[in-house]
């Protein structure tokens, strides 16, 4: 029996104030560069999603075997870490974590004198990490197109090299605004680098001990621009959330201005609220993957065109977003068709069906995306508990704004 929630929600005007969880990809940063940093640093508002709460313990714990679960900035982030610190470890995770690439990664670190031995198949978790005797190389091109997330665990443990580190990145740069958070938090635990078009210099240096405040997770903000972009009448306050961020993420405010949602910076945060919904629009997600999905079934449920780019990331995930997302909307109604290499085009869908069930394929924001469909019609969201991985308490504040939500063992 698959555990499913139903979802419904009686007028379609919404409205109340919701605290978001804290950003995971902060949280998990500062964590390793506290780690890093050593001393006393204070974390603020860590994040409640599992990926944190995971990392979290994971450092505190001295285990042999490491599981990363499901979260590949663990996987990854404390790759490099235990490398570059001469652990000695293995890292696995689950299934899907076990098909996810880390080939870019372990070579880079293995340049700089690692050894790491693949268990399973060549390029894929799990690891063994076996040791680090510093190689003399401080300069190395690493491909930017696969994920940002190996260039984000090599600038983190950088600063500890004898002769830093000079990362020369090839082809696209995908997830852009990632490396830059990256830095931005290396910053404020005292290290310096520059990122000059498509090179990254890191010296070495120490890092100094900071209290650092984990700002809300603008991705999670995502799911109630959909909501208030469904509902008839709706105002939402998300508090904490600045115009200023290190988050790539918050370029929602921009995408949802042409979805019909407006957003005013409060000093609490921001105010969600109705404007006019464009037709036909036109997204690049090179910088923002995680949006994609939120979009994706936003616009199959408002009738919007979507034309959409910059989505080869999505493959690698939790799952092949694409195919899921391409499965999922077809109980819309509706297609999202590759036209040419990268270019994905989805027609306007009309709901006619009374209950819309969706999978979620053990992937937090497949569920959290459809989600805000139920404000047209009763939604089915199969295996519900996939949103722990970054935000918990998301049936709970669906409640709170007035969802039935009904969970069916
Ligand atoms: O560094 C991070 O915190 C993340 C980087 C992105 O991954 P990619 O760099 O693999 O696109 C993003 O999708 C993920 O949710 C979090
Ligand atoms: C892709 C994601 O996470 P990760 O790659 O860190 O598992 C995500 O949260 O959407």
């Amino acid at each position: 029996m698959i555990k499913t929630v139903t979802l419904s929600h009686p007028t379609g005007v919404l409205s109340g104030t919701i605290n978001l969880p804290a950003s995971k990809s902060e949280a998990n940063r500062a964590l390793i560069i506290a780690a890093l940093a050593g001393g006393n640093s204070t974390i603020e508002n860590l994040s409640e999603a599992n990926d944190t709460q995971l990392l979290n313990r994971l450092l505190q714990r001295n285990d042999q075997t490491i599981d990363a679960e499901d979260a590949g900035t663990v996987m990854r982030f404390l790759t490099a870490y235990y490398a570059v610190t001469n652990q000695q470890k293995v890292l696995t995770g689950t299934d899907r974590m076990c098909q996810r690439p880390i080939k870019v990664l372990v070579d880079a670190l293995r340049d700089l004198g690692a050894t790491i031995d693949y268990l399973q198949e060549e390029g894929y978790p799990p690891l063994q990490i076996k040791g680090f005797a510093y190689s003399g190389k401080n300069h190395l091109k690493v491909r930017g197109d696969i994920s940002s997330q190996y260039i984000s665990a090599l600038l983190m443990i950088a600063p500890l090299l004898p002769d830093g580190l000079e990362l020369e990145l090839e082809g696209k740069i995908g997830s852009r605004p990632y490396i830059e958070m990256t830095l931005a938090l290396m910053q404020h635990f005292g290290a310096t680098a520059t990122f000059e078009d498509t090179t990254i210099v890191v010296p070495n240096q120490n890092y100094k001990p900071a209290t650092f405040l984990v700002e809300p997770d603008w991705s999670a903000a995502s799911y109630w621009y959909s909501l208030v972009a469904l509902a008839k009448e709706a105002e939402i306050t998300l508090p904490g959330l600045r115009k200023e961020s290190h988050q790539g993420d918050r370029a929602i405010v921009e995408i949802m201005y042409r979805l019909g949602v407006y957003t005013e910076f409060t000093p609490e945060g921001i105010r969600l609220t109705k404007k006019h919904c464009e037709k036909k629009v036109a997204f690049d997600f090179t910088n923002c993957p995680d949006l994609a999905q939120t979009i994706v079934a936003l616009c199959a449920a408002l009738g919007v065109t979507l034309e959409m780019t910059g989505v080869e990331s999505l493959r690698i995930k939790e799952t092949d977003r694409i195919q899921a997302l391409q499965i999922e909307v077809l109980g819309m109604e509706t297609s999202l068709n590759e036209m040419s290499p990268g270019v994905f085009r989805m027609e306007p869908a009309i709901i006619t069906k009374r209950e819309l069930t969706f999978r979620t394929y053990k992937d937090h924001r497949m569920a959290m995306a459809f989600a805000p469909v139920a404000l047209l019609e009763p939604v089915q969201i199969q295996d519900p508990d996939v949103v722990r991985k970054s935000y918990p308490r998301f049936w709970e504040d669906l409640e709170k704004v007035g969802f039935e939500v009904v969970n069916n063992e």
